[in-house]
């Protein structure tokens, strides 16, 4: 299959019928979970057993939902309307910010397309620091709303992927302290860069074969996603199957990355996650990937492994594993885990 195939999304706009390319078998289509009440857990910032929650749902889901986390309602309804309004452009105009092979920013399919045999009922924008070079090509006079709308987003969903990081540590023992390449914006002036994606999964005329974002898991520490209230995310948990999250209203969804897997040498759960689509409704969601600062090493954290927890993971930065993960996807974990009997070095 041509290479650009796996990077030019779909005109959905004019397509009537799902196309061949676009058809998932039932192998890849495996249905959802059959017990209704099981639910991933939704935990409120608030609470005083916030930490707690927290690294419970991190151990035995890898994702929860989250609500009193401070990100301001009206700048999530902003952003969802600026998200729409993108993917509202016409398809010849998207196409002027559409990726580059081998490139990461701009307009494209989703970059886990070309691991499966079929292509996705979906279309996204992909913004890494500053999302003017992007947004001039598709407003060439009308982009700083946008813009100024997702520095804001980039800027507060940092701050909360912090807060929750500070959690997750403290829920283990840790103090930031503890993790060498941690430095909170508060303390380092320097920020990172800052990722943010948007995903459009248009209404589909036969949602029951198509995909809207193959499963995977992110390569982030963890990812915050909002979804807005349509449905669509769904998560595997072991011996029950796609596991549906339904939206909850202003909350946000948290997502146990691979980088968060491996510092805390296993214990916390990569979460296996897919989008499905329905007939109906254009969803649209907005996913803030955080991760160390590009050249730290990260591994197993000293406080996760004793003489019980020998170390899993060699050490690697993000760049690192992400380059692992865009070559072998799913194997990538498994070809940077030591022998059982490897001592740290
Ligand atoms: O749209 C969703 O619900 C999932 C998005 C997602 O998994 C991603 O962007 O990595
Ligand atoms: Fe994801």
């Amino acid at each position: 299959m041509n290479i650009l195939n796996h990077i030019i999304p779909l005109d959905f706009e004019n397509v009537i019928k799902l196309p061949d390319s676009h058809k998932w078998n039932d192998d890849h289509r495996s249905p959802v979970c059959r017990f209704p009440h099981v639910q991933v857990p939704l935990i409120d910032l608030a609470s005083p057993h916030a930490a707690s929650l927290i690294r419970q749902a991190s151990e035995e889901w890898g994702v929860f939902q989250v609500k009193s986390h401070g990100i301001p309602m009206s700048l999530l309804n902003q952003v969802e309307n600026q998200t729409r309004r993108l993917f509202a452009l016409p398809e010849k105009r998207k196409l002027l910010a559409i990726r580059s092979p081998g490139g990461s920013r701009g307009y494209g399919m989703a970059r886990i397309s070309s691991f499966f045999p079929k292509l996705l009922w979906s279309e996204g924008f992909t913004i890494i620091g500053s999302p003017v070079e992007h947004a001039v090509q598709l407003w060439p006079h009308d982009h700083s709303s946008f813009c100024e709308i997702m520095e804001e987003c980039q800027e507060e969903m940092n701050g909360l992927s912090e807060k929750l990081m500070s959690l997750m540590f403290c829920s283990v023992g840790l103090t930031n302290q503890d993790v060498k390449w941690f430095k909170p914006t508060n303390v380092c002036k320097n920020p990172q860069q800052r990722v943010l994606h948007l995903n459009s999964y248009p209404a589909c005329p036969d949602p029951d074969q198509a995909m809207g974002l193959a499963p995977h898991t992110d390569s982030s520490l963890l990812t915050l996603l909002y979804q807005g209230n349509i449905a669509g995310l769904q998560v595997h948990r072991e011996n029950m199957g796609w596991v549906p999250v339904q939206p909850v209203d202003g909350s946000l969804v948290v997502t146990v990355g691979d980088l968060m897997h491996i510092i805390s040498n296993g214990r916390f759960k990569n979460c296996l996650h897919r989008a499905v689509v329905n007939r109906t409704n254009h969803r649209v969601s907005i996913a803030y990937f955080y991760g160390p600062p590009r050249d730290a090493k990260v591994s197993p954290l000293m406080k996760m492994i004793d003489t019980d927890h020998h170390p899993l993971y060699r050490p690697v930065t993000w760049n690192e594993y992400l380059h692992i993960k865009g070559t072998y996807f799913n194997k990538a974990l498994e070809l940077i885990r030591l022998n059982v009997d490897t001592k740290l070095g």
